[in-house]
This record gives C-alpha cells, sequence and structure tokens, in this order.
C-alpha cells in the first residue's frame, strides 16, 4: 500500500513539474534573457557617476521581466495554431496540449498583472505606462495586427523589443532622455538582420504557416539584400554613442569591431546563401548585441 502511494507520489510530483517547465517555456526565457539584460544595461548607463539604487534595479529588473514573460505567453497564446505548422514551434505547450487556452490567459494575466504592480508600486508610474506599451505593442500590435498582414511586420513590430534599455532607463531617473533614445534606436535597427536571417533558413515554415515573412513575399535574394542594408545601417547607428560623447573609444572599437564582424556574416551570406550561413549569422546576431550592450557598461564605468 505504502509502495502504491510513493509511486502515485512521484508520478504526480513530475506531472506537477512538466506544467511548471510548460509554463516557464511559455516566457521564451532565452529570448527574455537577452530582453532583460538589455534592460539592466539601460538601468546602469542611467546613472552618470556611482551606481542605482539596488532596490529599484531589483524590482524593475523582476517587473520588466513578469510582463515580458507574460507578453511571451500572450504570443503563444494567440499564435497557438500557426505554431502548429511549424516545425521550429510545435513543440511549445499550447500546441503540444500540455497547457489550456484558460490556464495561458490565466498564467500571462496573473505574471503581467504582478509585474505592472511592481513596477508601479516600487519604481514609478512611468516605466510601469512604457512596459504596457511594450506589451500591447509586442502582443496585439505585433503579433496580432501586423504578423499576419505585411512583411514589414518585424521593422514596424521590433520597436517594442526595442524598449528594453528605454524601460531601464526610465526605471533608475523617472525620465526618458536622448541618450536612451540611442539605445533604442540600436536594437531598432538590429531586428531586421537578426530575425531576417532566421526567416532565412525557416522560409519554408513561414510559408506553411501562412505568414507574409520577407523570403515568403519578396524571395531569398531581396531579404539578403536587405539583411546587408540594414546590418550597415546598424553600423552607422552603433557610432552615434560615441559621436554624442555618451560613450568613449573603447566602446567606439568594440562597436567598430563587432559591427564589421557582423556586415562580413551579411555580405557573405548576400553573396554565397547556404542554411548554414543563414543560421550562423542569426547565432552572431545574439552574441553581438549582447556584446555590443556589454561594451556600453564597461566603457561608462572605465571612463569614470
Ligand atoms: C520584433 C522583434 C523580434 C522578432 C520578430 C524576433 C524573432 C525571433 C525568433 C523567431 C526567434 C527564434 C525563437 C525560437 O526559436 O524560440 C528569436 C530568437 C531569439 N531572439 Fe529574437 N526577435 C525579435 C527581437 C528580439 C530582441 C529585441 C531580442 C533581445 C534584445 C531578441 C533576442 C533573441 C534571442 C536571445 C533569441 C535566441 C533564443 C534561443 O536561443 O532559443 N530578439 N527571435
Ligand atoms: C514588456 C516587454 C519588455 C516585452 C518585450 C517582449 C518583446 C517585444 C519581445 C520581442 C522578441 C520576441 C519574443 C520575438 C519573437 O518573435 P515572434 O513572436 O514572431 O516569434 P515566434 O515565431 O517564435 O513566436
Amino acid at each position: 500500500m505504502s509502495t502504491l502511494n510513493n509511486r502515485t507520489l512521484t508520478i504526480d510530483r513530475s506531472a506537477t513539474s512538466r506544467r511548471l517547465h510548460a509554463f516557464y517555456v511559455l516566457t521564451k526565457p532565452r529570448v527574455n534573457t537577452l530582453i532583460v539584460f538589455c534592460a539592466i544595461i539601460g538601468m546602469f548607463l542611467a546613472v552618470p557617476v556611482g551606481l542605482p539604487d539596488p532596490g529599484i534595479v531589483l524590482a524593475a529588473t523582476i517587473g520588466i521581466a513578469f510582463v515580458a514573460g507574460a507578453a511571451a505567453a500572450m504570443n503563444c497564446l494567440i499564435e497557438s495554431r500557426i505554431d502548429a505548422h511549424m516545425a521550429r514551434t510545435r513543440g511549445r505547450p499550447l500546441p503540444r496540449g500540455e497547457l489550456s487556452s484558460a490556464e495561458t490567459l490565466g498564467f500571462a494575466t496573473v505574471l503581467g498583472g504582478a509585474g505592472l504592480a511592481l513596477l508601479h508600486q516600487l519604481v514609478n508610474p512611468l516605466t510601469m505606462w512604457l512596459t504596457l506599451a511594450t506589451f500591447v505593442g509586442y502582443a496585439v500590435v505585433y503579433t496580432i495586427l501586423l504578423k499576419p498582414r505585411t512583411p514589414q511586420n518585424i521593422v514596424i513590430g521590433g520597436a517594442s523589443g526595442a524598449m528594453p534599455p528605454v524601460l531601464g532607463w526610465a526605471a533608475v531617473t523617472g525620465e526618458v532622455t536622448a541618450d536612451a533614445l540611442l539605445l533604442f534606436l540600436i536594437i531598432f535597427a538590429w531586428t531586421p538582420p537578426h530575425f531576417w536571417a532566421l526567416a532565412l533558413y525557416r522560409t519554408e515554415d513561414y510559408a506553411r504557416a501562412g505568414l507574409p515573412m520577407l523570403p515568403v513575399t519578396h524571395g531569398q535574394e531581396f531579404t539578403r539584400l536587405s539583411v546587408l542594408l540594414y546590418t550597415f545601417i546598424l553600423f552607422g547607428v552603433t557610432l552615434l554613442p560615441f559621436a554624442t560623447r555618451m560613450s568613449g573609444w573603447l566602446y567606439l572599437a568594440a562597436a567598430v569591431g563587432l559591427g564589421l564582424a557582423f556586415l562580413h556574416h551579411a555580405w557573405r551570406l548576400y553573396r554565397n546563401y547556404s542554411d548554414a550561413l543563414a543560421r550562423k549569422t542569426f547565432r552572431f546576431s545574439i552574441l553581438y548585441l549582447f556584446l555590443l550592450f556589454a561594451a556600453l557598461l564597461t566603457d561608462h564605468y572605465l571612463r569614470f
């Protein structure tokens, strides 16, 4: 009898941990780690000398992470049918039937509500409103309105992905300055080459799901050219923090080095396409953004 009870307990426990893991997957934890990292860098860059208030940093980080997780869960809910058609996404909790729509909606509401309350009570109302606007920008404007309608979906929708450093900045200063907008601009220009590199080697997936991504609507060659053009724009935009004296020589060296490496990937992709190269370029885009923001932070503290 006691053996049976033990076994039932073990099965229950593993069922519970599977469900907890499914909720965790809904928040797109890997994407959101970089999103939150960029928000934290925004918090540190916003303070001219010294460190931001650790209590604000902690509350803002948790608040932004919760709302970003809720936005990802809403995206999974809205796109569960589309996700079922794509090899990359069909293993997500909703298409697999691990979680119901009601559970996902409940989870996103509680997580997002908790994040917004935290931002309002422990950070400041401006950050709460900007984070809410970012949530709506991703879950509604991008996911519902733009993504199924236009290949410019990620160019326009990228504005919400570019918000995290602005949110971090607003959290510690209570305002949004021109320097914060430069950080926005960097992620905004980075998003098209980041996403289109992936879309190039996932074109069949997107075509099957009926989504008008650039390689589906305008073909591979036009997309490769677009990646190259946006990587040039990104290169120019990343020089602005140095040009405006927001950042110094160390940052400039990193921006030029990383920018040339990104251009090298984009150029090779343009001249000599392969899925493997597109995958490599996509992976590099992530490393690039991480290192560029790390360079902004290092430069900020080594100059003082
Ligand atoms: C509208 C803007 C964006 C679009 C459409 C987009 C699209 C995508 C897609 C489709 C993936 C593959 C995800 C998967 O297979 O689960 C991905 C991965 C990723 N994205 Fe983005 N992205 C955007 C903005 C951003 C931003 C702003 C960041 C960070 C600041 C970011 C960071 C990442 C990271 C770290 C991954 C890798 C995830 C992994 O390894 O599983 N993305 N992105
Ligand atoms: C509140 C806050 C900071 C929110 C930030 C959330 C945000 C704007 C995320 C953008 C990055 C992202 C998850 C893209 C996935 O694109 P996709 O949804 O087209 O990818 P999929 O096909 O994998 O679902």
